[in-house]
């Protein structure tokens, strides 16, 4: 979910039939009964009036823009149309109480925005796939802590729904893999798990996929790193490309893929200063026209000065040494992501 990522494209088309089928099967949450919800003000009493016959409540958690929640999240997934200013709030907190106040030992209000403002976000927009999920506005009530003990009440809407059985952003519902399960895993759904590892990096994962079965988890993520390794200059380098710039234009925009945004902010790579970005934009851009490919660092090893240190020395660097020390960069930041992805039962001594 860049800031975790919304993205498709085209209108999404699933029947309602298909999505309950499909929800039921490959998830563990309902669908509400709600076909026309719009977000906006105008139908939020049908939406409260529907969610109040509804009975739903399921573990879950949803990855989306920045943030993932725990299974023992109460989420409601909101967009706003944004008709008139000030309207989202109005709503929210009415839907809010009305939730509340009915069904819902406590619950917690997620409202979702575009980039440009509060109330310019459509449900159009999500549908067509054409905004990020950048920026949380506020929680109603102010106060995040307060939420950390929630039922495992989910309400997603029909269109983020739709997004993430058509795979464009992530569940968190499911467990880390057991290798058991990575090794049966068909080919296409080896892909979807691990696709991210390397940046954009399907390919990688389709090829290591032929490397079954794995015997544990390093030699899972040695696959990775072998397939990684043998790749001509050319290949290397393109990896390489895979990457966004650091605080570059897509983390401005929100539009970096989930795993990205978390590496970027692990390395406080989101609260830079102005003076900060300055520095690294001028940077970055220096180093591309040397290099002809984006610099690499492992964010979640490197906080943001290191980041900075890391640009001025290597920036002096020979192109190739930079190739590898750039995949050698990819290489940590996959081994990490598929650390993530899959449980490590080797035995601890
Ligand atoms: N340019 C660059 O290093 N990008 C990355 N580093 C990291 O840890 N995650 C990235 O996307």
């Amino acid at each position: 979910m860049s800031g975790g990522i919304l993205r498709g494209g085209g209108r999404l088309s699933l029947s309602d039939c298909e999505l309950r089928a499909s929800a039921a099967k490959s998830m563990r949450y309902e669908l509400l009964p709600c076909t026309d919800w719009r977000g906006c003000g105008r139908c939020a009493s049908d939406l409260a009036e529907k969610l109040r016959k509804t009975r739903v409540h399921k573990r879950i958690t949803v990855t989306l823009g920045n943030d993932s929640y725990s299974e023992s999240t109460v989420l409601v997934q909101t967009v706003s149309s944004g008709k008139a200013p000030g309207s989202c709030h109005s709503y929210l907190s009415n839907l809010f109480h009305v939730i509340l106040a009915d069904k819902c030992d406590a619950l917690l209000l997620r409202h979702l925005c575009s980039k440009f403002g509060h109330d310019r976000l459509s449900v159009v927009e999500l549908l067509t796939g054409t905004f990020t999920f950048v920026e949380l506005v506020g929680y109603i009530l102010n106060a995040r802590e307060s939420f950390l003990e929630l039922l495992s009440v989910v309400v997603v809407t029909r269109c983020v729904l739709e997004q993430i059985l058509r795979g464009h952003c992530t569940t968190m519902g499911k467990q880390k893999l057991e290798l058991a399960e990575v090794n049966s895993l068909p080919y296409e759904e080896f892909i979807k798990r691990f696709g991210g590892a390397v940046e954009h990096g399907a390919l990688v994962a389709g090829a290591v996929w032929s490397r079954r079965p794995f015997t544990s988890i390093d030699k899972l993520c040695a696959a990775f790193m072998d397939f990684l390794d043998k790749l001509p200059i050319e290949g290397k380098e393109g990896v390489i490309r895979l990457y966004p710039d650091l605080a570059g234009h897509l983390a401005h925009s929100g539009s970096l893929t989930a795993e990205s945004t978390q590496e970027h902010k692990a390395a406080g790579l989101d609260t830079l200063t102005s003076e900060e970005r300055a520095t690294m934009a001028e940077l970055n851009e220096r180093y591309k026209t040397k290099f002809g490919f984006p610099f690499v660092i492992c964010a979640r090893e490197n906080k943001k000065e290191a980041i900075i240190n890391g640009l001025e020395v290597r920036i002096g660097n020979h192109a190739s040494a930079e190739v590898e020390t750039g995949l050698g960069e990819v290489k940590k930041i996959c081994d990490l992501r598929l650390r993530d992805i899959v449980t490590d039962s080797t035995p601890k001594l």
